[in-house]
């Protein structure tokens, strides 16, 4: 009989030997490291409760405070298998009692908890680091959609000094409703605009390979009332970001424009409303930089005007060195006025997307009318004279959605037809007043078609859209 020590070196040497023989190898992710916690084992426990509510036999349900999704957990021992690239890796968790503990109610963990990852040696190099970051990211993205997002300003009641106190944003929990369902206008426009996004938050790879910084510019235009604040809450809901509304009037220079940029969080649209009436963009006369040459430094413009914000310094914002500090932002700058705006602001690169955001159209209507009065595209009878009545009143009145929407809500109770009715009427009525204002108007709507079919180029091709308002700056109105 073998003495214990020996028995012991025998069975290490064995469990080496068949870990070098074996085709796999583990690794241990436990909860804590140490005295701090793991923050890649909760990431793990996050990322496999995605698919876990498929696979496992038993699971560990939870629901976090305010949080309107339900979070899997697999229990102990169960295991969960994960493709990643083609590999397989078989994860297990692992629930051990800890020795010599006696039943009490301390807050440390009577359980230790861990992941073990298994997969084959060869697939290591494969693994290791990718899919652990691929995990973290998955993580994050997760954690992200269940928690609440959050609206920041940095608009305060008294000007007590925008760093008094150290973090220059405020924010408050953002749960605005607008969704790309509820939004009104017309789908393939929509489809675009999300398409884009989409590109954009998939895009880290080719932003990398072709050296831009990962951000991207929307510039949304057009009469009040047609939705360009709704748009931006429907973006935001979208993608699930925070929103920065950042209010231009309450910065004082350029250099606080700067901090306020740098304490913004990737994945966060940030919204200047209103551009052209927050900074005074027609009174810089010779001081507006040359589109192409870099912005003067930060020296330069305070020299020149201690107290102001100025147009160097919002496109420094927007494009200089510090707008990629943090990655996948959004600006979007939304204006009445998009000819009262510097061609610098609107040359492609700094606004990826001019969108305008129009009068109602027939497309947007029957949106508006199955959020508001439940008529879906089937209850129509696109041949009945309301319809086909509608369809006709509604480019003619130049009505924007929220004057829609106006209406819509007035006449909620009533039923679907006699609600639609109303609408009808009141939209003829508006026709008739606008005939009756003249001719006047006829060389508006000529500008409305070419900004429509502008708008078009300017979707199909981000790049063209600046020299596209340029151009259109710069042309009379002879070529209508
Ligand atoms: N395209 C739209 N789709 C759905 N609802 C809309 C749309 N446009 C406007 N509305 C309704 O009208 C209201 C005002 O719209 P919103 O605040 O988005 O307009 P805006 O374009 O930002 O106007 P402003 O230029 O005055 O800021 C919203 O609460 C929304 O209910
Ligand atoms: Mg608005």
């Amino acid at each position: 009989v073998l003495p214990p020590e020996i028995r012991f070196a025998a069975a290490t040497v064995l469990h080496r030997l068949f870990l070098c023989f074996s085709t796999y190898c583990y690794y241990d992710i436990t909860e804590t490291d140490g005295v701090s916690t793991n923050e890649l084992y909760h990431s793990v426990q996050l990322y496999l409760s995605r698919s876990a509510s498929v696979a496992a036999t038993r699971l560990s349900l939870s629901r976090g405070l305010n949080s309107s999704a339900f979070t899997f957990g697999l229990s102990s021992h169960d295991r969960l298998v994960d493709t990643f690239r083609g590999a397989t890796a078989t994860w297990e968790h692992v629930v051990t009692q800890r020795q010599a503990q006696t039943f009490s109610w301390r807050p440390l963990p009577e359980e230790k908890r861990s992941f073990t990852l298994r997969i084959k040696k060869k697939d290591k190099p494969l693994f290791v680091p990718a899919y652990l970051d691929h995990i973290m990211d998955t993580a994050t993205e997760l954690r992200r959609r269940s928690q609440e997002r959050l609206l920041y300003t940095n608009s305060r009641g008294s000007s007590g000094g925008i760093e008094s106190r150290g973090f220059p944003w405020e924010s408050v929990p953002f749960k605005h409703p607008s969704t790309f369902e509820t939004l009104a206008m017309d789908p393939e426009r929509k489809e675009l605009i999300m398409a884009d996004l989409r590109d954009f938050t998939e895009g880290k790879a080719f932003y990398e390979k072709t050296g831009r910084a990962w951000k991207r510019g929307y510039l949304l235009y057009g009469p009040p009332g047609t939705g360009k604040s709704s748009m931006i809450a429907a973006m935001a809901n979208f993608l699930g970001y925070d929103v920065y509304d950042l209010e231009l009037t309450e910065v004082s220079t350029n250099s606080e424009l700067r901090k306020l940029l740098m304490k913004t969080t990737s994945k966060s649209i940030i919204v200047i409303e209103d551009i052209d009436c927050s900074i005074n963009l027609t009174n810089r006369g010779p001081k507006k930089p040359p589109i192409d040459s870099p912005s003067p430094s930060p020296e330069d413009s305070n020299a020149a005007s201690p107290k102001t914000i100025t147009l160097s310094g919002l496109l420094n914002f927007t494009d200089g060195l510090w707008s990629c500090c943090g990655s996948e932002r959004i600006f979007v700058f939304t204006t009445n006025h998009v000819e009262k705006l510097d061609s610098a602001l609107l040359r492609s690169g700094r606004m990826d997307m001019h969108i305008l955001m129009g009068y109602c159209s027939f497309p947007a209507l029957k949106i508006l009318m199955k959020n508001y009065l439940g008529i879906d595209d089937g209850d129509l009878d696109e041949k009945s004279d309301l319809v086909t009545g509608l369809e006709a009143a509604i480019d003619e009145a130049e009505i924007t959605p929220a004057d829609v929407s106006e209406i819509l809500i007035k006449n909620r109770r009533r039923d679907k037809r006699a609600a639609s009715a109303e609408l009808l009427e009141t939209l003829k009525a508006r026709w008739e007043k606008r005939r009756k204002e003249g001719g006047k108007k006829s060389s508006g709507d000529g500008m409305e078609v070419e900004e429509e079919e502008e708008e078009k180029r300017a979707l199909d091709s981000p790049k063209e859209s600046g020299q596209a308002m340029e151009g259109r700056n710069g042309k009379d109105e002879g070529a209508l």
